[in-house]
Formats: C-alpha cells, sequence, structure tokens
C-alpha cells in the first residue's frame, strides 16, 4: 500500500528531469542551429545570387546577340535603317530604344529620335573600346528616359556600334525570377553605378551599406550583385526557417524520452530479473552433499548466483526474496530445473546415480500447475524426475486454505517419482505440524543446529532428538553448514552420515566442478551403496 505513493513520487520526480532534460536539448539544438542558419542563409543567398546573375548574363548575351546585325548599318541613318532599329525593338520585349554609334563615340541615329547626336561617357567608350569581346554594359541616364537604365553595347566593324536600352524594371525583373525573398534589399552595380530596390520595389540610384552586405559578381559582365541582408531580414528568415530546428528538437527529444524511459523500465526491478536472464548474469552454482561413507558426493545442492555488472555478486538470501515479491521467482526456477535437467543429460556417468537438489520457493507450491508443469519441462525424459530432489523450506507460513494447496502440489510431485525433502528444519515454528502432514523423503537440518555442536549446548539436545524423530519417520537426515571435522565427527557419532558444508565444499561454478571431482578423488558411488534413493 505505501509503495504507491512513494511510485508516485518517483515518476513525479522522473518527468521533471526529463522536462529538464528536454528543455536542454531544445536549448542546445537552438544554439547549435545558429551556426547552421547562418550558413543556410549564405548557401541560400549564394544559390539565389549566382543564378540571377546567370540571367542577367543570358539577357546580355541574347541582347547583344540582336543587336550584331545592326553593328554594320551605314553611318547615314536613314528612314529604311531607322525602320530596322524600330524592327528589332519591336521584336524585343525588353529593349526600349536602339541607338548607333559612329566612331566619334556618339549615338548619330536612334530608334525612337531617328537622326541624333548623343556623346558616350568617355569612361564608358574606352571600357568598350577595350573589352576583348567588344561589349560593355553601362549604367547611366538616357536623354530619353528620367531613372537610369541599363545599357548593353556592341563593337561593329570599323569602330562602329550599336546600343540597346534597357529600363531598369527588366533587372527587377531578371533577378526576382523566382526570388521567395520580395522584400530583401538588393542592389545591381554595374561597372561601378548602382540601382538599388527590392523585388518588390522599382530600383533607383544608390548603393547598398557595406554591412551585411552579401556580393556575387558576374564572370562574363562587369555587374555585381548585392544583397542587403538587414537584422530585421535576418529575424524573419530565423522565424521562417525555426521548423529546422523545432523538429531537430522534438526529434532527439524524442529518441532521448524513448531511451530514457526504456533505461528506467530496464533498472525496474522486475525488468532486471528478465535481463539478467536475458543477458546470462544468473549462474547456477554446485555444492556437493558428501556420503561420509564413501568419502564422495552422492548429490548436489544447486544454488543461484547472480553476476550484477554493477554490483558484483549478489546472494540469493537478496534476491530470492524479492523475486518472489516481484513474481518473478518461477521464471529463476525454470532457470535452475533446466540447467539441471541439462547437466543431468551431459554427464550421464557421473550422473548415473546421484541426484541434484532444488530450491522450490514456497510461492510457488501455491500455484495449482504447478507440479504439472514441472514434469511437463521433464518432457520425455521422465527418468531424471528421480534425479532430482526438490526442497521446500519449512517455515511455509501459509494460512490453511494455503497450505492445503501447498501439501497437494507436494503430494503430486511425489507421486510423480520426486523426492521432497524440508529444507532448514529446526528454524520455522511449523515444522512438526508440517511432517506431520506431509511424507518428506528427506529432513535437512538447518546449519545453525550444526554450528552450535557443543557437548554442554541445547543445540545438541534438539538435534538428538530431531535425528531421532527423523529415523522415527523414516526420513533421510543432510546435515546442513558443516563447517570443520569434529562438527562432521559428531554427526557421525549420531549416524548422521549424509553431509553438507564448506568443510568438504563451497558452492562451484559448473567450470570448476569436475576440477574438484578429481582433486577430492571422489569415487562413484558403489553399486548398491550410494542411490539417488536419498
Ligand atoms: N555458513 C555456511 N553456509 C553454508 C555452508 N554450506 C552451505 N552453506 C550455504 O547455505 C545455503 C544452503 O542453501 P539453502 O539453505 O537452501 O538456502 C538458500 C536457498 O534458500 C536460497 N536459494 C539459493 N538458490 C535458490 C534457488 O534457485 N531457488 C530458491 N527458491 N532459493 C534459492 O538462498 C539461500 C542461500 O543460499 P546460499 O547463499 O547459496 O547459501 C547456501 C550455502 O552456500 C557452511 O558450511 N557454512
Amino acid at each position: 500500500m505505501g509503495s504507491k505513493p512513494q511510485e508516485r513520487g518517483k515518476q513525479a520526480g522522473f518527468n521533471r528531469v526529463l522536462l529538464r532534460d528536454i528543455a536542454v536539448i531544445y536549448l542546445l539544438t537552438f544554439v547549435v542551429g545558429v551556426p547552421f542558419y547562418f550558413w543556410k542563409l549564405h548557401s541560400d543567398l549564394s544559390g539565389l545570387g549566382q543564378s540571377a546573375l546567370s540571367r542577367i548574363d543570358l539577357f546580355v548575351e541574347q541582347t547583344t546577340h540582336s543587336l550584331a546585325p545592326l553593328v554594320s548599318l551605314p553611318k547615314t541613318c536613314t528612314s529604311s535603317e531607322i525602320d530596322q532599329l524600330r524592327q528589332t525593338v519591336f521584336h524585343s520585349y525588353r529593349v526600349k530604344e536602339i541607338g548607333l554609334i559612329n566612331p566619334a563615340g556618339r549615338v548619330f541615329c536612334t530608334s525612337n529620335l531617328g537622326n541624333t547626336s548623343i556623346p558616350i561617357y568617355n569612361q564608358t567608350l574606352s571600357r568598350w573600346r577595350n573589352a576583348p569581346d567588344g561589349r560593355t554594359l553601362a549604367l547611366v541616364r538616357a536623354k530619353t528616359g528620367k531613372t537610369h537604365s541599363l545599357f548593353v553595347y556592341l563593337q561593329g566593324p570599323h569602330d562602329m556600334g550599336a546600343n540597346a536600352l534597357i529600363p531598369p524594371d527588366v533587372l527587377n525583373e531578371l533577378v526576382g525570377k523566382g526570388f521567395p525573398f520580395p522584400d530583401l534589399p538588393f542592389a545591381v552595380k554595374v561597372a561601378g553605378n548602382a540601382l538599388a530596390g527590392s523585388v518588390n520595389a522599382p530600383l533607383e540610384v544608390g548603393a547598398m551599406h557595406e554591412t551585411d552586405r552579401f556580393s556575387f559578381y558576374s564572370a562574363q559582365n562587369p555587374v555585381e550583385l548585392q544583397f542587403q541582408v538587414t537584422p530585421a531580414f535576418q529575424r524573419s528568415y530565423m522565424l521562417e526557417h525555426s521548423w529546422i530546428p523545432l523538429l531537430l528538437g522534438t526529434l532527439f527529444s524524442a529518441v532521448y524520452t524513448y531511451a530514457s524511459r526504456r533505461r528506467v523500465a530496464r533498472q525496474s526491478l522486475p525488468a532486471t530479473f528478465e535481463w539478467a536472464l536475458k543477458n546470462n548474469e544468473l549462474e547456477v552454482f554446485f555444492q556437493p552433499i558428501m556420503d561420509t561413507d564413501l568419502g564422495g558426493p552422492l548429490g548436489f545442492e544447486l544454488l543461484l548466483r547472480w553476476h550484477h555488472p554493477a554490483h558484483g555478486i549478489i546472494s540469493p538470501m537478496i534476491f530470492i526474496p524479492l523475486a518472489e515479491q516481484l513474481g518473478k521467482i518461477g521464471a529463476l526456477t525454470d532457470f535452475v530445473m533446466e540447467t539441471a535437467i541439462g547437466f543431468i543429460q551431459e554427464n550421464p556417468e557421473l550422473m548415473k546415480s546421484r541426484y541434484l537438489a532444488i530450491n522450490i520457493s514456497r510461492q510457488l507450491l501455491l500455484d495449482e500447475h504447478f507440479a504439472e508443469r514441472v514434469c511437463r519441462r521433464c518432457g520425455r525424459n521422465q527418468h531424471l524426475i528421480r534425479h532430482l530432489l526438490l526442497e521446500v523450506t519449512e517455515d511455509l507460513a501459509f494460512s490453511d486454505a494455503e497450505m492445503d494447496q501447498a501439501i497437494t502440489q507436494l503430494h503430486l510431485l511425489q507421486q510423480h517419482g520426486f523426492r521432497i525433502a524440508v529444507d532448514d528444519f529446526g528454524t520455522g515454528y511449523s515444522g512438526l505440524d508440517l511432517l506431520r502432514r506431509f511424507p518428506f523423503d528427506v529432513v535437512k537440518i538447518d546449519k545453525v543446529f550444526i554450528k552450535e555442536l557443543l557437548p554442554e549446548g541445547n543445540a545438541v539436545a534438539l538435534l538428538d532428538s530431531m535425528i531421532g524423530l527423523a529415523d522415527g519417520l523414516g526420513m533421510v537426515i543432510i546435515a546442513e553448514g558443516v563447517e570443520t571435522a569434529q562438527q562432521a565427527d559428531s554427526l557421525l557419532q549420531r549416524g548422521v552420515n549424509h553431509h553438507q558444508g564448506f568443510y568438504y565444499a563451497k558452492p562451484m561454478p559448473q567450470s570448476a566442478l569436475v576440477a574438484w571431482l578429481a582433486r577430492s578423488g571422489a569415487s562413484e558411488p558403489a553399486e548398491g551403496a550410494v542411490t539417488v534413493e536419498v
């Protein structure tokens, strides 16, 4: 009952830490996202700048191409020549006026004015005359227009030439095609003169501020394209792209939440047992049960060990009660049972007339299918049953109904051929009652009585009465916790010759068992001397 508020408290604590971590993840994603955001802005602008410049270059190319037939016209500016100029303008939807240029550097004939004489700026003229491909551009105020316009110049034979006037909104159109930032200020600078504006605002003479300026240059024409990345633009760009860190933050948070929950779930006690079983952290140790007449083992008790990766070896005294509480004892017992069956099958010679003792938790006896399950586990190898001794502790601490249920299971097991031992005998308060209710095959006298085997102690009297009781009921006696030669002798004097204890051997892993058997010179029980019939 008391654990529920505690669980809820733990959950709330976990949620608080999780929320804090998620907040940190979002913050980090945004902070780490800033350089990414600058890189993305730069790469977006550079892509847009380069494609705008290529559109301008292509346009210049097409315009000079349309001027090419005109540069060889005579210097006369007759009506047929003016017509030809007008035809060209008519067929171009961007060029508004075309002029013919004489060797003196003056426009002598235009599509709009006919005969005229307009000087070309010296700077433009010298750039044009020196251009290796005979063409150049200029941003100048046309005689016929109020604003600055773009002029494309093409040189012909004998220092003749032609130019085409293009209104500034064409530049706007060329830069703005597919441009996603219609309000981003930009400027097109042609040979030193600049027109500035934005896709949404007409271009006018002006320049960009030096700060926050991104510039791109044409390789073919004297054109520089500048973008003014104002703080306001940066803010709106960042807002527009905030979905990227938001998405990444959400993704990272989801992964983190999943991993945290998995980690916590794995650390939860029930999952810890499953994890331990799956990852071979549990191992069964073998402790010999000696027949002192024979000088060798007549069986082995199987004792679980948990090699915890963080806490080292954990005693079964700690984890067995826990496994019982958490309902995991069945899985652990199954594991021990499988180990026992495997061991008997793999070592037929060694196990010919020996047994393995397995501890059965009292809780399992309350399962009405337990006996049936254990028998099924032995499958077709029912002969294995005679090699198994099942130990149940004396202190079953059951209600009457539960005790009936447990006794039923014990009877079923015994009927199937399992030998049943009462473990830790003498330590519980229901020992005698239990012996009255069930005919155990073996009684294992608890180590506390062996430890205090002093001639003058009360333990001796108790031990003697237990021995008398067991003999009277026809049960085999095993003395647990034999640690010294004196204890062994004293037990022998009382006719107890089945001993288990550190004096003979401590519980050991299966790998050490063969070596121990060889070392101790334990021979096979003589035919008829000691058998699995404990
Ligand atoms: N001081 C001393 N101790 C000795 C001596 N000889 C043997 N022991 C220890 O006494 C315990 C005997 O097992 P237990 O009474 O069934 O008591 C077992 C048993 O009740 C339980 N247990 C162990 N494995 C399992 C299992 O697979 N299933 C269940 N349900 N319980 C298990 O954990 C208990 C403790 O097991 P262990 O720590 O292995 O402790 C073992 C063994 O190492 C000795 O000379 N001196």
